[in-house]
């Protein structure tokens, strides 16, 4: 048994948590650049937690800027063990109404201009992420959503598009009809992936604010509409934390579908091979395969 402690990974909206217990905002130095803000560390129920504002406080990263790679290493590295990210997102499906949240089990990473593994050249690492989302921590973030009164769905898969602007109507066509996502979002990939190379738990929850483009009963999308519902979600998603603590526990049994053991067998550069330089700059991410020199 290892000591639980829940990262969240806030979205548009979303910039603190509330009622935690001795709360304060850390510095967490990284190899892989600066975190998109400190990390508000502290307590709800005994649970140790960690909240970062994905793209800071003030909304100063876009999609594209979030330093994914240090955000999953300093969540890492404080010791986070259950990373759950909230986002906002466009919906492709009529069920999946603005103010609903989806609990997204895949994903489609159309994004293009972003880093997208910690492993390179001087140490090679395949993680497999077909099964990108944890489903203990998934199963507990909805538990704990229905409790909190949120209408939410399980299971959907998440386009993740590069942005800033958002889809044409023939993207937006695209995706829904033809390649069958059920929302869409600018920022779960690479975060989901840098994830599992850091042998974290994932899991998702999509906090629907609009229909994207595609629907005949919408307008195109428009950011102060999405704001508006954003309002009433990032409450709700609030409400969805706290909930948390008391059904992921204090402790934690390793992961039984094996997120935290994702780089028993990644890692394909041989020892005598292995930047020096590299190594250490993965020694929170991958640290348990690696040993200290690699
Ligand atoms: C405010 S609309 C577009 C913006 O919102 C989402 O951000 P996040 O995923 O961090 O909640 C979306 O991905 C875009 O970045
Ligand atoms: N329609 C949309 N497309 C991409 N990202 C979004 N975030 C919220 N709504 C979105």
């Amino acid at each position: 048994m290892t000591q639980t402690m829940i990262g969240v990974i806030g979205g548009s909206g979303i910039y603190d948590i509330d009622g935690l217990e001795d709360a304060s905002w850390v510095d967490v130095a990284s190899p892989w650049g600066v975190p998109s803000d400190q990390i508000l560390t502290g307590s709800l129920h005994g649970v140790k937690m960690a909240f970062l504002p994905r793209h800071g406080r003030g909304h100063v990263h876009s999609p594209t800027t979030v330093p994914y790679r240090a955000n999953i290493d300093a969540l890492k590295r404080l010791g986070v063990t259950d990373v759950i990210s909230v986002s906002a997102c466009g919906s492709f499906r009529e069920e999946f109404a603005p103010g609903h949240f989806v609990v997204v089990d895949q994903f489609i990473d159309r994004t293009f201009a972003r880093e997208k593994s910690f492993f390179g050249a001087g140490c090679v690492a395949h993680v497999s992420v077909a099964h990108p989302t944890c489903p203990r921590l998934s199963d507990a973030c909805y538990d704990a959503a229905v409790e909190a009164g949120v209408t939410i769905h399980k299971g959907g898969t998440y386009l993740a598009m590069e942005g800033p602007q958002f889809s044409t109507l023939a993207e937006s066509r695209l995706y829904r009809e033809q390649w069958g996502a059920d929302v869409i979002g600018m920022t779960n990939m690479p975060e989901a992936k840098l994830a599992r190379e850091a042998e974290l738990c994932y899991a998702s929850i999509a906090m629907v604010t609009d229909y994207d483009s595609w629907h005949p009963d919408h307008g195109e999308v428009d950011v102060s509409d999405i704001i508006k519902t954003l309002m009433g979600n990032s409450e709700k998603g609030r409400g969805m934390v706290r909930g948390l603590p008391a059904r992921l526990g204090v402790t934690r049994a390793s992961c039984p579908h094996g997120c935290d053991r994702a780089l028993e067998y990644a890692v394909m550069t041989a020892p005598e091979k292995r930047d020096p330089a590299l190594v250490a700059k993965l020694d929170a991410v991958a640290g348990r395969v690696l040993g200290p020199r690699g």
